[in-house]
């Protein structure tokens, strides 16, 4: 018996009048209101089953577009046990199953499901106190066009490099291609560059020859020049021209105020060179139509040259006279200094972070290895080596000097070595990091200078052969190896005076899932004073060289004479007080 036949039945004997026919045709002829559609789903790893706890957003090369439904038992328990479940879910979702789909309620479910993708990749955003919406992510770069309208040229150029966005460009790139600005927080590695890049150029589309629409400031002029060559890559075939400002004191070359500035598009730099150019009587460049500033490296910048940074960047945006322009910081570590002034100068910001904020990629294996003094460092090194180095390799020291001096004793071990440092010409700078890059160095020693941004492709080990002077520090150091989803390696020299950062290190080891011996964690905390002591000055070490057996007893002869002639002496003159007296 089907419907009609039973109704039929049913209502044998009732009359219909006009009035009550249209209620009892509509009773039964409206629809069964249909189940939600199942929205919830996660990004699959191809490694292994992915959960929120061991989703890792680093993990770059592993995720695959494939879209599954997450359980709907870890959904439930989620929702019961989770203590942030209020900041996931959006608020009024709960929805009953038999609701019809309204434009509402989708918007909500789509909202749950991003906002569980978020913490599936670790991505946190705070709620920001003006209400700003913060974009959807997207979950692969084919959405740019779908949802965003970047062009098939860019796209394909995107997918020419990468095949899926990483959590930071997940964010990222549609919250830049909104317009917003941005301040985002992200591990070493993890592709920030592209996540920047990509939303510029879809921006600015084509050359005008206006000059200058977008200005990248980067704390060393190898990430400046890193940035640009990302940047022709991305943008290739858009015709977009990229600048980095080499010379400022050559009159033709260093004026961008002419024709010479309105040939670019993108300018890429040090905020040193640009304010020198500022500051020139009249000024040798224009930046009136600058429509995008990005501050890479953001914690750098504040904390290297503190107050005169500041006055760097208030001279460099008072040049930026176009209204309309968004300013986006990035950096894998956050300090206060920059919150204070971000939170002070661009309160309409979209805030984000991606992991735990300021730790170390986990993706590392790294290791905390005592050496004594500083003569047992280069014993460790040479043991390591005869054991076998898997180059490429970073060696960062905390002076040029030492450098210098490291470079000295391992040329004459016939390591296939280089030196880089500020002392060293821009030529010399430049050629150190091609051939490092090419493969042609095995070994590349290095200061600071190094520690941001570098993106030498595969660096199996970076040894801190001088401890790094804060933990934030170490993070960037170790940051050189373990990128884009490759594992690395890094370990790090301590002796007696280093112990200021080692507990904050230890305790960053542990936290990205290494092994630490148990007494560094159970140390007293270093002093705040202390800890900006050594940031400030590095500790005074001996000079790093081979001493020879026989010219080391020498020397322990020598001292132990010094110390017995001053114990005479110290005698005599008590004797001779004493017959005074
Ligand atoms: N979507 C992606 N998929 C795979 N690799 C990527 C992706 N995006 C960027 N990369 C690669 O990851 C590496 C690191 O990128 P990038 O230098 O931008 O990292 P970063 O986050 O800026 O690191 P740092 O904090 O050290 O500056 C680069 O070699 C880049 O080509």
């Amino acid at each position: 018996m089907n419907s009609s036949d039973l109704f039929r039945k049913l209502t044998c004997g009732a009359k219909f009048t006009k009035n009550n026919r249209l209620p009892v045709k509509r009773k039964l002829e409206k629809p069964e209101p249909p189940t939600l559609p199942k929205l919830n789903f996660y990004i699959k790893p191809d490694v292994k089953e992915a959960s929120d706890e061991d989703a890792d957003e680093n993990d770059v090369k592993n995720i695959t577009p494939q879209l599954l439904p997450i359980p709907e038992t870890e959904i439930k328990s989620e929702q019961e046990t989770s203590d942030d479940s209020e900041d996931d879910r959006p608020e009024g979702n709960q929805q009953n199953p038999k609701e019809p789909i309204t434009a509402e309620n989708f918007e909500l479910l789509t909202l749950f499901r991003i906002n569980k993708l978020r913490k599936l990749h670790k991505i946190h955003v705070p709620k920001n106190r003006r209400n700003l919406r913060v974009p959807n992510i997207i979950e692969s770069f084919d959405q740019l066009n779908t949802d965003h309208g970047v062009s098939s040229q860019l796209i394909d150029n995107i997918k020419e490099c990468y095949s899926h966005p990483t959590p930071v460009q997940m964010q990222a790139i549609p919250v830049l291609l909104e317009g917003h600005s941005l301040q985002a927080c992200a591990p070493t590695g993890s592709g920030k560059t592209a996540a920047f890049l990509i939303p510029i150029l879809h921006h600015l589309k084509e050359p005008m020859k206006c000059g200058f629409r977008a200005l990248i400031i980067c704390p060393t002029r190898e990430l400046a020049k890193q940035t640009q060559r990302e940047t022709l890559r991305l943008g290739d075939g858009l015709n977009l021209r990229t600048h980095v400002v080499q010379t400022v004191d050559d009159p033709k070359k260093g004026d961008y105020s002419s024709s010479n500035g309105r040939r670019y598009d993108i300018l890429v730099t040090t905020p040193n060179r640009i304010c020198y150019l500022l500051s020139q009587n009249p000024p040798k460049i224009d930046l009136s139509n600058i429509q995008w500033v990005i501050i890479d490296e953001a914690d750098k910048l504040f904390e290297d040259s503190k107050n005169s940074f500041r006055d760097q960047l208030a001279t460099i945006l008072n040049a930026c006279t176009n209204p309309s322009k968004t300013l986006a910081l990035f950096s894998a570590t956050e300090t206060r200094d920059v919150n204070v002034w971000v939170g002070r100068n661009v309160p309409n910001r979209i805030r984000f972070s991606v992991g735990q904020l300021n730790g170390a990629v986990e993706l590392v294996e790294q290791k905390l290895l005592f050496t004594g003094s500083e003569a047992g460092k280069l014993l460790a090194f040479r043991e390591m080596v005869a054991e076998g180095l898997h180059p490429p390799v970073l060696v960062f020291v905390q002076s040029k000097d030492r450098a210098q001096q490291l470079f000295t004793e391992l040329i004459y071990d016939g390591l296939n070595v280089d030196v880089i440092h500020s002392n060293r010409t821009q030529n010399e700078r430049d050629n150190v990091v091609r051939a490092f890059r090419e493969g042609k160095i095995w070994i590349l020693i290095c200061t600071e200078l190094m520690s941001r941004g570098i993106d030498f492709k595969g660096v199996n080990l970076v040894i801190n052969y001088d401890f790094p002077p804060s933990t934030i520090s170490y993070v960037h150091r170790i940051g050189r190896t373990g990128r884009a989803g490759r594992p690395g390696k890094a370990v790090t020299f301590f002796t007696k005076d280093d112990t200021v950062n080692l507990k904050g290190v230890a305790q960053l080891i542990k936290s990205a899932g290494g092994e630490v011996p148990e007494y560094m964690l159970q140390m007293q905390d270093s002093s705040k004073r202390a800890r900006t002591n050594i940031a400030r000055k590095a500790p005074k070490r001996a000079a790093i060289r081979t001493i020879p057996s026989f010219e080391l007893q020498q020397q322990q002869r020598k001292k132990r004479f010094v110390r017995k002639s001053k114990g005479k002496t110290k005698l005599k003159n008590n004797g001779q007080n004493g017959k005074q007296n």
